[in-house]
Order: structure tokens, then sequence, then C-alpha cells
């Protein structure tokens, strides 16, 4: 991969530079929760403008269906990135129109833009070849080189994020250097015990990432949403938790391999419930019970993991020379439901690991719970990207800055 400073000693001064970025941050309408993503990419994006380019930053936001949708709008980013740039960030209110065409025309050099959110449009995401190919020729009507930083969206094959680097000279941002340089650890020379903790809400996504560390893992502990997949294989009742019903005959089996292997499977044996999922605008008092985890009442979903599994993970992490953790282990947002998380993530820091933490919501569930974020080994923005390099599946957005 060609590297940032690479491109810049070729010459960027005056050049319309494309950043793909991952500005994908949690809002609370319109105000952003956490900056991280942000954070993350800035320093790309000023080199960038330092070195005299004029910068064009893109990004998607949450998944809006193909078209505009204000709930989605990058603007709150833009308004954030100006701040940290400590300079003026001009805002196109769509993509490749004519109002992209103009803020892209108007920049001078050293200048930035950010463009409205590349999921408004239906090429950005679609599954058909030529679509998306159409929409990236549309893209790449707007730059003259390509940088790739979006670190957190390298596993979807999007036309911003695998098309366009094809139609462009491109290199890969400083982010998405340092992410692969410290994931990269985590599939070579492991130090053992290596624990591996999974949760989080896109259960589907991650599944997958078990079959992998099944060969990898000596220590596999299962919180959030993704616990009442296991539960159910288990044959107990979850409730209305979140559940992947398809995945249960997978998850039955890799239960069984770890058995076989000796890996050790740590699934939650209290969790807190309630028949309402909390209200996560007023935080007003939720009042979960606490369950044994496998009696979860029929109209009762678990929104976290209750107090005796906290200490079981605590232990269970305190001896690990490395640690993976990627997803909340409950609805963190809400503070009845934040325990299990900040239980996890006090153990990651008790320990004497060496730890990495993936995902937008974890490294955000982190900040939020008042953890330092400089404590921990590494703080990944990817959270399904992360997983997926741990596989070792090529991710499309790495592929495509390859060669
Ligand atoms: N038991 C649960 N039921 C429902 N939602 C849950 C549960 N536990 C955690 N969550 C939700 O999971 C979400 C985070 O999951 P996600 O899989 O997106 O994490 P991530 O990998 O850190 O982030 P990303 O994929 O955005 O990088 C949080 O919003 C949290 O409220
Ligand atoms: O939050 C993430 O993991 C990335 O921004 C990718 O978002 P997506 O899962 O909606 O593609």
């Amino acid at each position: 991969m060609k590297t940032i400073d690479e491109l810049i000693a070729d010459g960027v001064g005056g050049k319309r530079v494309f950043v793909r970025a991952d500005l994908n941050v949690p809002l609370d309408g319109a105000t952003i929760t956490d900056d991280g993503r942000i954070r993350a990419v800035q320093p790309t994006i000023a080199k960038l403008a330092q070195n005299g380019a004029k910068v064009i930053v893109a990004s998607h936001l949450g998944r809006p269906k193909g078209a505009p949708d204000p709930a989605f709008s990058l603007a709150p980013a833009a308004a954030r990135l100006s701040e940290l740039l400590g300079r003026d960030v001009a805002f196109a209110t769509d993509t490749v129109g004519d109002r992209a065409r103009d803020t892209v025309a108007a920049l001078g050099d050293g200048e930035v833009a950010v463009l409205e959110n590349l999921r408004f449009n239906p090429g950005e995401t679609s599954k058909d070849d030529a679509e998306r190919g159409a929409f990236a020729d549309q893209l790449a009507q707007l730059a003259d080189l390509y940088v790739g930083d979006g670190f957190g969206a390298v596993h979807r094959k999007h036309a911003s994020v695998y098309d366009l680097p094809a139609r462009l000279p491109h290199a890969a941002g400083d982010l998405i250097a340092t992410e692969v340089a410290v994931l990269k650890k985590l599939t070579e020379d492991v130090k053992r015990p290596y624990a591996v903790v999974l949760g989080g809400a896109k259960v589907s996504d991650k599944l997958g990432v078990i079959d992998h560390l099944l060969e990898r893992a000596d220590r596999i502990l299962i919180g959030g949403g993704m616990a009442y997949t296991f539960l159910a294989a288990q044959g107990h009742e979850v409730g209305i938790s979140l559940l992947q019903k398809d995945q249960i005959p997978a998850v039955q089996e890799y239960l069984k391999r770890a058995a076989a292997k000796g890996v050790e499977f740590v699934l939650p044996v209290d969790v807190l419930v309630s028949a309402d999922f909390p209200d996560l605008k007023t935080k007003a008092p939720a009042n979960p019970d606490t369950v044994a985890a496998d009696a979860i009442p029929a109209d009762k979903e678990g929104l976290d993991i209750g107090p005796r599994t906290r200490e079981l993970y605590a232990s269970k992490l305190a001896d690990a020379a490395t640690i993976f953790w990627n997803g909340p282990m409950g609805v963190f947002e809400h503070p009845d439901y934040a325990g299990g998380t900040k239980a996890v993530a006090q153990g990651l820091l008790d320990s004497s690991a060496f730890t990495v933490v993936g995902g937008g919501d974890s490294a955000a569930a982190v900040r939020q719970l008042g953890f330092d974020e400089n404590a921990f080994g590494h703080i990944s923005t990817g959270g399904g990207a992360s997983l997926e390099y741990l596989e070792g599946k090529t991710l499309p957005g790495l592929a495509a800055l390859e060669d």
C-alpha cells in the first residue's frame, strides 16, 4: 500500500484529494455523543491540507435507505471537524450533485470540504457492480487523488470504499496504517492466554469471527446481544431478547468444537431483564430484574450481564496476556445497563494484558463511562472491520488500496 507520505512526496499541492473517512459517529439528535472517529481521521485531513491539497472528506453515517434523510446528515460531523481543525470546513448538502461540484470547485489550496452522507445515494451500497461503478464514476469526477482512511468501513464492498480507489491514484491514510499494524499483531505472535470478549448488537455480522477465534483464542467471553443466541443454543428460554434464530445450529457447532479443542466459552450466568427497552433520551429509571441466565421470563429481554457474570468475566480476564474486546455487554447508553460494560472495561485495565478495544460503540462506551482511552493498548475505530480483519478475510477497502 502506498502511504500518505509517499502520496504527499509525489505532490498533492493544488490537487483535489478525496478522503474516504468513517465519520459514522453516535448522535443524540444533532449532537455528537462521541467524536472519537472524527478525531482519529483528523490528522490525515490536516496533513493533506497543510501540504496544499484541496481536501474532500466523504463518509457514511448510519444506515439510511439510499435517499436523503435529515436524521443521518453529516452536517454535525462537518461542524465538529471544523472545530478540531481550527478552521472553516465547507459542507456540501449533496454528494455528487451541483452543490458538491460547486463546493469542490470553490475550494482553495489547503481548504477542506465535507460531502453529505454517501449512503443517501443507492449506488453507494448497491450489490450490483454496474450501479456501484456508475456512482463511483460520479465521485471520481470530483477528485484527482484518493486516500482511504475510513478503517471502520473497509469491510464493506461499497462504491466509495472499493470501486472509487480503482478509478484514481490512491494511498492509505495514517489511521488505516496504524489500525492494520496493531491488528496484525493479533493475527501473528499473540501472547497467551489470549482472551476475546464479544458483545454488541450486530450479531449476524459477528458470529463468523468465532469460527476463526476457535483456532486462536484460549477463552471466549460472550455478552451483549450476542449472548442470547448462545443461551438459546443451550436450550434456554431467552424471552424477547435479541436472537439470531437461524444461527443456533452454527452456535451449537461452535460450542461442540470449543469443548473438543479445549477453548473455554464463558457465557453469562445471570442477566438484567425488563419487559421494555429503556428510554435512551430521558434515561428514566428502568428498574430491571436480575435473573439467572437459564430463567429469563418469556415476556422479558436481556439488556445487560448481571453482577455474578461481571465478577466471573473479570476473573477470566485477570490472568490474560492478550485481550481483544468488541461490543458492549449491554445497552450501556442507559445507566441501569452500563454496569456490565464498565466491569469488562475495568477487567481489561486490571489485567496486565496487551488490550485492544474494537468498534465504534465499544470505543464510545469506554470514553462515555469515564475511562482514560490512553490506558488501553489500542482502541480501534472499526467494529465489524476489526473482526473481519482478525478473521483473515480479504477486506475490500484494504485490497482496493493495495496495488
Ligand atoms: N442485550 C442487548 N440488547 C440489545 N442491544 C444491545 C444489547 N447489548 C448491547 N446492545 C447494543 O449494542 C450496541 C453496540 O453494538 P455494535 O455491535 O454496533 O458495537 P461495535 O462493534 O462496538 O460498534 P460498530 O459496529 O458500530 O463499530 C449498543 O448500542 C448497545 O446498546
Ligand atoms: O459502525 C461501523 O461499524 C462502521 O461505520 C460501518 O457501518 P455499517 O455496519 O453500517 O456498514
